[in-house]
């Protein structure tokens, strides 16, 4: 019988590799010129939020929908935050460091998947956040997958 894939959230290590990273960068933003102004007021489970945002992201449990606010309250946190490019740009450089200094899975597989949701997702934070953005006709917390180069494809 074929093997079943697993999901990113398996592969990522589950919710432990995940606060790890999240605890790493937001390490990184807080003493960032161009990120700490918009996360001053950040709570301290802020990180272990967004932790929980990816693990479900990614795969795993439904933590952050059944417990945390869900899909409208990630879009509620953006909102009116006007992000700017540059500093978008940064909030991407930072998770991919963070995502070397705690060792998440860096085959090219995993690596790709991963990359392509911090860029689509940072990039709809940005959307989201400018003064004229339509709301979202989104409503759920979007689920990623491996693409077009599960494992073991290569
Ligand atoms: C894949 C990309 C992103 C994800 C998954 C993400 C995730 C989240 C989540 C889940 C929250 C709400 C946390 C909670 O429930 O307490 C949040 C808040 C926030 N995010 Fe993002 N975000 C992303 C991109 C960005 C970018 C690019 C920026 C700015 C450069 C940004 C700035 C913020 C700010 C300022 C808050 C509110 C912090 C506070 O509570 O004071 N986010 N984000």
């Amino acid at each position: 019988m074929a093997e079943k894939t697993p999901t990113l959230y398996e592969w990522a290590g589950g919710i432990e590799a995940l606060e790890r990273l999240t605890e790493e960068f937001y390490k990184h933003v807080r003493e960032d010129e161009l990120l700490a102004p918009l996360f001053e007021h950040m709570t301290d489970d802020h990180p272990q939020h967004v932790a929980a945002w990816l693990g479900e992201v990614f795969g795993g449990p439904a933590v952050y929908t059944e417990q945390l606010g869900g899909f409208k309250r990630m879009i509620r946190s953006h909102r009116g935050r006007s992000i700017r490019p540059e500093q978008r740009t940064r909030w991407v450089q930072l998770m991919t460091e963070a995502a070397d200094t705690v060792g998440l899975p860096s085959d090219p597989e995993f690596r790709s998947a991963f990359m392509s949701y911090i860029e689509w997702g940072s990039r709809r934070a940005m959307a989201n956040s400018q003064p004229d953005a339509p709301p979202s006709r989104r409503e759920t917390v979007p689920i990623w997958g491996w693409g077009e180069a599960p494992p073991g494809t290569a």
